[in-house]
């Protein structure tokens, strides 16, 4: 099998040797697209390798049909539509760790020139201009660094920072007083931070929570003569309003290496003597390309040949050794969604799954995905995958809960699977037998042993003497071989279950005449 892959932005030729080594990659490297070449030539690839030049909008998506994965070479996922991508079952994973060290190195630098008026210096002396008065800075020793966004390179900034001898104070969300007094820095609110802070770097992702998370007001609270880096994203701060404070003195220099549009041309911010920046270099060192390249790619291959990746954005991102324990689970849980699907025809409110057993103590949410995706399939078609069944499930209004136990119930692991209707609940259970495999061996309060595979025919009766017989020979009749029969029953004469595999599909006029028969109730085929 050969899988088409677009590196559509500039990447680390060492860094993609993953790629380079596996089989069945014809790889495409070619950048500057514009949105209309990249809308109609898209359907060409199965990934699509991207940097944050280009534009991965809903329109580009929409036209996608074969794409399967979207790396991230790098951190930053703004420029790629999750929703879109999500919704058409395409996983998005990108390289979180890679160009950590480079962009907090760079924060740094950005800090130390901005202090020391050292781009300004520089381009005076370039032009001959030896002045000595008007470039004095500020030391950074015992000044308060304000860190908006404690991640990965918020943190590494930090540290960095009291290396310089400066007070730290962050803000985060997930930041807590621990943490904190084991970093030795403050914390507080934005507000605290904006407060007390003499230079204020920001390192959040551009969201739509985060997007002008430093705007005008924001301006009022900081200390006069306050300096301000902005090495994470355009759009974090407002522009008009930095312009606006800068103008105005309350500012008295901000160091900028990304912009709201780029590339930042003719961009008014750098009309300003007190602007420093950079073209979003932030990642762009030898080591971090090579580093995120290396780790998209990995993901890229791994995903295109079935495995796992470790990075996913629109995924929960579950452990190799998590992995390997409830990958084997998969198959079984898909086919429970979909064998429950088969047998209900009502509207679905909502899906109750019961783990049981040992995989109650691991993460289970890729199992739940599996299960709405064997269910999805049976009315939205092939096109729902692990990536947008939950998606779908949310949009359709479909409540989905899980549920742990580590009592066995008899069996290593046991996946109960419960939707309800209106007009009740309908469950089904599985699990895997050692040596045997998958099986079905509960089917609303009636014990089978079924293995999950092929033509079903489950069949409600009454239990009476003949039932089972006549079902028997009107298959016979039709040609049809039965495989395997379970029966199961509530009480002496009372409601009673066939669950029967067959050799071939049934058709429905055969499903009718089967419905016909005496002591008969329901009959419903599902084909797995
Ligand atoms: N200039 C560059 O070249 C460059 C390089 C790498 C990353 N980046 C940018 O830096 C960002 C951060 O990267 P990271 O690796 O540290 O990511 P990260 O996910 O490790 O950290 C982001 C942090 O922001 C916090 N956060 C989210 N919303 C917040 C809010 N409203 N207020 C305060 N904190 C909030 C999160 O809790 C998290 O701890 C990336 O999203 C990317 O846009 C830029
Ligand atoms: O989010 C990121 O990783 C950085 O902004 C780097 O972006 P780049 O890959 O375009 O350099």
């Amino acid at each position: 099998m050969t899988f088409n892959i677009l590196i559509s932005d500039p990447l680390s030729e060492d860094g993609i040797y993953p790629l380079r080594q596996a089989e069945g990659m014809n790889i495409v490297i070619e950048t500057g697209w514009s949105p209309e070449d990249l809308a109609n030539r898209i359907s060409e690839f199965d990934a699509l390798l991207v940097r944050s030049q280009t534009q991965v909008t809903a329109e580009i998506i929409a036209k996608a049909t074969n794409l399967k994965i979207i790396g991230r070479a790098g951190v930053g996922v703004d420029n790629i539509d999750l929703t879109a991508a999500t919704e058409h079952g395409i996983i998005v994973v990108n390289a979180p760790d890679g160009n950590t060290n480079s962009a907090a190195e760079h924060t740094m630098a950005m800090l130390m020139s901005l202090a020391r008026k050292i781009p300004q210096a520089f381009h005076a002396l370039k032009n001959n201009e030896w002045d000595r008065k008007k470039y004095v800075g500020v030391e950074l020793k015992n000044k308060t660094l304000g860190v908006i966004g404690l991640g990965r390179i918020g943190a590494e900034v930090a540290a960095r920072a009291q290396g310089q001898r400066m007070n730290v104070i962050a803000y985060d969300p997930f930041l807590t007083a621990e943490k904190a007094l084991k970093m030795g820095i403050d914390f507080g609110s934005v507000e605290d931070v904006l407060r007390k802070a003499d230079f204020i770097t920001v390192h959040t992702p551009l969201m739509k929570e985060t997007k002008h998370l430093i705007n005008a007001e924001a301006f009022r609270l900081m200390k006069d003569g306050v300096q301000i880096i902005n090495c994470a994203r355009g759009g974090i701060i407002d522009e008009e309003a930095l312009y606006d404070a800068i103008v105005s003195k309350k500012v008295d220099g901000a160091a900028l290496d990304v912009f709201e549009q780029e590339p930042a041309v003719n961009h008014k911010l750098l009309t300003l003597a007190e602007v420093i920046a950079t073209p979003h270099l932030g990642a762009s060192t030898i080591e971090a390309q090579e580093s995120v390249a290396i780790d998209v790619s990995q993901d890229v291959v791994n995903f295109l040949n079935g495995g796992v990746v470790r990075n996913p954005v629109n995924l929960p991102s579950v452990s190799k050794e998590v992995m390997l324990k409830i990958e084997p689970y998969f198959n079984l849980s898909e086919k429970l969604g979909a064998f429950l699907m088969g047998l209900t025809d009502e509207v679905i409110r909502e899906v109750n799954i019961y783990y049981s057993g040992d995989l109650a103590g691991f993460e289970v949410s890729p199992l739940t995905r599996n299960t709405l995706k064997g269910m999805l399939k049976r009315h939205l078609g092939e096109h729902v995958n692990e990536v947008n069944a939950k998606f779908f499930a949310d949009r359709i209004g479909i409540q989905v809960n899980e549920h742990k136990s580590t009592a066995s119930k008899g069996f290593t692991n046991l996946l109960t699977v419960e939707v309800t209707t209106e007009s009740g609940t309908r469950r089904v259970a599985g699990t895997l037998l050692n040596g045997l495999g998958a099986r079905i061996v509960k089917v609303d309060n009636y014990i089978v042993d079924v293995v999950p595979e092929g033509h079903i025919v489950f069949i409600k009766h009454k239990d009476q003497p003949g039932a089972i017989g006549r079902v028997g020979t009107l298959l016979a009749k039709e040609n049809i071989n039965i495989a395997t029969m379970q029966v199961g029953r509530s009480t002496l004469g009372g409601d009673a279950i066939m669950m029967l595999t067959i050799d071939k599909h049934i058709e429905p006029n055969e499903i009718e005449r089967l419905k016909e028969l005496e002591d008969i109730y329901d009959v419903t085929a599902i084909g797995l």
